[in-house]
């Protein structure tokens, strides 16, 4: 009975939450959006006064953005909340420790976004792999390379594809390469996937897959053990052809390091979605790279996924708020 629950005030911190997602919580609830929760410096400063505003009293906050779920922004929420609906598989910008704490419940948007952000996985292996970024810059400046000796790249035909982390976006990269022609997929994790089998995905040693790989592909979360899993050590241990694809956070890579690989080719391109920061400066190092290519944090950006995303979110919170089990929760 929407009645009961129509003056629970739910928070969307975003104004350009999908219509779709939307309307299942105006069916509930009493919906307030933060004007906007940009990365920018600018946008963010306006958003929080905005923010600070409107959270008090919040059942529940839909969160469109990576900025973080602190204690200090619980407290000004009020003992109210009962639920955190991130709009995103990624987590890592929630205090797991302090929502426990609290008896705040969490939920995520996994599953509806992994063949989206498989397809950029792709597009990355792609444009890394066929020197997009070089082969652009040929195209603005009006000055082609034609003939045998242009810049040359590498096949996906015939490579050894290692997935680190076959979960669902994982596996859903393997699914999308199906047509071309790899030779092996190989991937490492916690623990074996009954899903490989299926897949024909070998379960290998960290080193093993890193030693094997022509393409890494990184679809892991982000946590105190993955961060800069991508490191000094572990690009030393890759073929000199290797090709890193980061599809899950920034932070899973050393930058620092996988710049020096790169700038001294000791491997041979990159592909990022993920950087450290968001937005990247434009006029960071790693820019001035001709062997990385980079993408704005795109991997969900499609009209359809963003809606599904935004109507799971919208259903976990019209469940946490009427007693029922979360779709997609996040064990805390
Ligand atoms: O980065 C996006 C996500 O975690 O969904």
């Amino acid at each position: 009975n929407n009645t009961m629950t129509k003056n629970l005030k739910v928070l969307v911190s975003s104004n350009d939450f999908p219509a779709s997602g939307l309307k299942v919580l105006e069916e509930h609830f009493t919906v307030v959006q933060t004007k906007y929760l940009n990365f920018g410096e600018e946008g963010r400063t306006l958003a929080k006064e905005d923010l600070l505003k409107l959270i008090p009293g919040s059942s529940a906050l839909v969160w469109l953005s990576h900025h973080p779920i602190s204690k200090e922004l619980l407290d000004r929420a009020g003992p109210q909340l009962k639920l955190v609906a991130t709009v995103s598989a990624g987590y890592n910008h929630c205090n797991l420790d302090e929502l426990k704490a609290r008896g705040i419940k969490l939920s995520n948007t996994p599953n509806v976004l992994a063949s989206a952000v498989a397809e950029i996985a792709v597009g990355l292996m792609l444009g890394a792999a066929r020197r997009f970024t070089e082969n652009l810059d040929q195209v603005h400046k009006g000055d082609w390379e034609i003939g045998f000796d242009k810049v040359l790249g590498q096949d996906i035909r015939g490579s050894t594809v290692g997935i680190i982390g076959l979960g669902g976006i994982g596996q859903a990269v393997v699914k999308r390469l199906a047509g071309f022609e790899v030779s092996k997929f190989v991937y490492t994790g916690h623990r074996e996937k009954p899903e490989a089998k299926a897949l024909g995905a070998e379960f290998v040693t960290q080193d093993q897959l890193l030693a094997q790989s022509d393409f890494i592909v990184l679809a892991v979360p982000l946590t105190n053990e993955t961060k800069h899993m991508i490191n000094k050590d572990t690009l030393g241990k890759m073929k000199s052809n290797a090709i890193v694809i980061n599809v899950g956070r920034g932070d899973l890579v050393d930058q620092e390091a996988l710049y020096d690989a790169l700038k001294n080719k000791q491997i041979y391109a990159a592909g990022l979605d993920v950087t450290t920061p968001e937005p990247l400066p434009k006029d960071h190092k790693l820019l001035t790279l001709p062997n990385l290519f980079v993408l704005p944090h795109i991997g969900s950006a499609t009209e359809r996924t963003r809606s599904d995303m935004a109507v799971l979110a919208a259903n976990n919170v019209v469940n946490a708020l009427t007693g029922k089990p979360l779709l997609t929760p996040v064990n805390l």
